[in-house]
């Protein structure tokens, strides 16, 4: 299996990487479920390893989920959230949470915690270290965060709808969003190699293939082959995925060198191989993974760190849908 090919060949950069990123979100804590809850992270891995075991894909859909989570309100299980009273006003029943998935696995991981330790982890907790575990079994660095995020007691589908970047966001929103969260250039460009993991809707691509002017960042070799999966704007088009770069179960820097020659599936990806600003980086993590991984590393601890709700700012939701 690639996955596991791929898990052989990077496992001592992956040791290699578990350095530990300084606290910087100094109200989070590496050491907080030390008593209250002390074997939190092993649970959460051996329920996202047991998971792969029969969705090699699902890494990339607990990396994506944080993502959106911590995108809307911040990294607050707000995406969770059952829509109440007004029907329909959940943040999953945005269309940008399309190919959104997995969160079941995120429930019964709750359930199994709060067998254990009753009331004490939270559920936005849960959704960042069920990321975090995600990416060293890929072929990714070993990442540490820190833990005590609250859940929020608010949600909204209007607030999904605005704040989660669509697939053809300039360079400019891209480096506004991740500087609100503290990511500096290079960590910007190194979290959006999350893309080195899982796919994408041709709803997301079939705007690049059909227009009458041809997008011109699609290397032609490639755009006959996304024309080929995505054939045309039918109702199959929401239906199909296409991988986000060559090894789609592997955590490495492939992403980039795809998206420097022209394959990159989304606009934004092509983007960030022409921007002047992140195009000399894009470089950079296409020829060094080890750099690659170390720069994910701390803008992934930043980016899962952000606009969190802690001690009384929030609550631990005994149910990961809906408020206490
Ligand atoms: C400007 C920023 C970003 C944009 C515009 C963007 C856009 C997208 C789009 C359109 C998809 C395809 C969804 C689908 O059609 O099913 C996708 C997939 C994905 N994104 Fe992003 N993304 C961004 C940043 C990020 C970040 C920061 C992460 C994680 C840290 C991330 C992780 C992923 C992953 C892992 C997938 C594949 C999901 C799967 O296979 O289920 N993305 N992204
Ligand atoms: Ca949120
Ligand atoms: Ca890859």
């Amino acid at each position: 299996m690639r996955n596991h090919a791929c898990f052989m060949l990077f496992v001592k950069v992956a040791l290699g990487m578990g350095i530990l990123v300084g606290v910087w979100e100094a109200q989070l804590d590496y050491d907080y479920y030390k008593s209250s809850c002390p074997d939190v992270e092993n649970t959460v891995r051996k329920a996202v390893l047991g998971v792969i075991l029969t969705d090699p894909t699902a890494p990339a859909a607990f990396l994506r989920l944080l993502f959106h989570d911590c995108q809307v309100q911040g990294c607050d299980a707000s995406i969770l959230l059952d829509s109440k009273p007004a029907k329909g006003n959940s943040e999953m029943a945005s269309g940008m949470n399309l190919g959104i998935r997995r969160l079941e696995t995120i429930h019964s991981i709750k359930e199994k915690l709060e067998a254990k330790c009753p009331g004490q982890v939270s559920c936005a907790d849960i959704v960042a270290l069920a990321a975090k575990v995600s990416v060293a079994p890929s072929g990714g660095p070993d990442i540490q965060i820190p833990l005590g995020r609250k859940d929020s007691t608010t949600s909204s589908r209007q607030a999904a709808d605005v704040k989660i970047p669509p697939s053809n966001v300039t360079v400019d929103t891209l480096l506004d969003i991740f500087k609100s969260k503290s990511l500096n250039l290079e960590e910007s460009v190194a979290i959006m190699g999350a893309h080195t993991l899982g796919g994408g809707h041709c709803l997301n691509i079939v705007d690049r293939l059909f227009d009458r002017q041809p997008d011109d960042q699609i290397n032609p070799g490639f755009g006959v082959i996304l024309r080929l999966l995505c054939p045309t704007k039918t109702p199959l088009t929401n239906l199909t995925v296409v991988p986000n770069d060559k090894t789609p179960l592997c955590f490495d820097n492939q992403y980039y060198r795809d998206v420097l020659l022209g394959n990159g599936l989304f606009t934004i990806d092509s983007r960030i191989s022409t921007d002047q600003r992140t195009a000399p980086i894009v470089r950079q993590f296409a020829a060094d993974s080890r750099r690659f991984f170390r720069v994910f590393t701390s803008a992934f601890v930043k980016l899962s760190s952000s606009n969190v709700l802690t001690n009384e700012e929030g609550q631990v939701r005994r149910k990961c849908n809906q408020v206490n």
